[in-house]
């Protein structure tokens, strides 16, 4: 049996706008299993981010409302919810034992500061070397692990000399530089060009095999799934609809928006009819549909399915779908 590092149980996200509540996240709830990579796929807007930033309470925002449970699985063999540490306690959690890498590695990183100086931080702030001599001794050799050619002078460039790539491996880097146990990828390559991206996602699976790190990444590309990930869950609208290994879900996929997702791509492994799009657009999350919330989209929409929230089912072992037709 797989051994769970995280179980993510109904995490719910409001926030409360001007405009109304809008409910990002509804009652989601997965596992992470200890080792692996784990996708959150979907569409603009359908909570991807939201959900990966609750994990470790990273929702800023004043109006806004998380409820549910994350239980951390530490080695050791303690359990703590994630939800409940105090700011001190999370801070130290993030960056030490759950690290980040955003989107945008322009963003991520200070042009005021030496990439070696932002490396050291990482690892001075959390105490994980013990002065800074050491901090900027192990930054070169975390260049060197993101295959930074020349990682000595590299070391003392500013962000604005360093390529795109670059600059995303400094920031794959310094998310590995305390070797976290979850490394948390919110769209990792989406700000590079194409042939960067493959570098950057070669590296994660290079750094994740060696470092045995479980990796949850979110992406809205197919593609990026079927070569990185494990398992896999579809996001619609604020829920999961769908849940299974890179196999189930490619080969057989149940759930009609993950089917539609799959046509959207180039997609060799998938035994499915390609259509072309899913008609229709992604709804508003202030007054979400009722029933099934892709129910206004589906092609294969019931009566119930205006009606009744379906919940998760377990068709084949490990395999769950939210869905009426079920
Ligand atoms: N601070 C906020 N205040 C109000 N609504 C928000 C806030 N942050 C996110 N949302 C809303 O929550 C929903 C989910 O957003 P989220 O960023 O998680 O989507 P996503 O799937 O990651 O999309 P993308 O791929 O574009 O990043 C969206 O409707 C978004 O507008």
């Amino acid at each position: 049996m797989p051994e769970p590092i995280l179980e993510v149980r109904d995490l719910t996200v409001h926030f409360y706008t001007y405009a109304g509540i809008v409910k990002a996240i509804e009652r989601v709830s997965f596992d992470v299993y200890r080792g692996e990579t784990f996708a959150l796929v979907g569409e603009t807007g359908c909570g991807k981010s939201v959900t990966s930033r609750a994990l470790t309470q990273l929702i800023e925002s004043p109006g806004r409302i998380v409820e549910g449970q994350v239980l951390y699985h530490r080695e050791d063999g303690s359990t703590v919810d994630l939800l409940k540490l105090s700011e001190e306690e999370i801070r130290d959690v993030r960056g030490k034992e759950i690290a980040y890498i955003f989107q945008d590695p322009h963003a991520s990183l200070d042009p005021l500061y030496t990439v070696g100086y932002q490396i050291a931080e990482a690892m001075v702030v959390h105490n994980t070397v013990k002065d800074w001599k050491e901090g900027f001794r192990k930054a070169v050799d975390i260049l060197r692990r993101v295959l930074i050619p020349d990682p000595e002078s590299r070391v003392k460039n500013y962000p604005h000399e360093l390529s795109g790539g670059m600059k995303q491996r400094v920031v794959i880097g310094t998310g590995v530089s305390n070797n976290p146990k979850i490394l948390i990828a919110d769209e990792p390559t989406t700000a590079l060009d194409v042939t960067v991206q493959a570098q950057i996602l070669d590296l994660m699976n290079k750094l994740k095999e060696e470092y045995n790190t479980t990796v949850i990444l979110i992406t809205h590309n197919m593609g990026v799934v079927a070569e990185m990930a494990d398992r896999v869950a579809v996001m619609y609208a604020g829920k999961i609809v769908e849940i299974g290994s890179v196999d189930q879900i490619f080969k057989n996929p149940l759930h009609p928006y993950t089917q539609g997702l799959l046509r959207a791509v180039p997609n060799p492994m998938a035994k499915i009819e390609r259509l072309e799009t899913i008609p229709g657009t992604v709804p508003n999350l202030i007054e979400p549909p009722s029933g099934c919330r892709f129910h206004p989209r589906c092609p294969r929409v019931m009566g119930i399915c205006k009606e009744k929230v379906p919940e998760l089912k377990e068709m084949e072992p490990g395999h769950f779908v939210a869905c009426h037709l079920y």
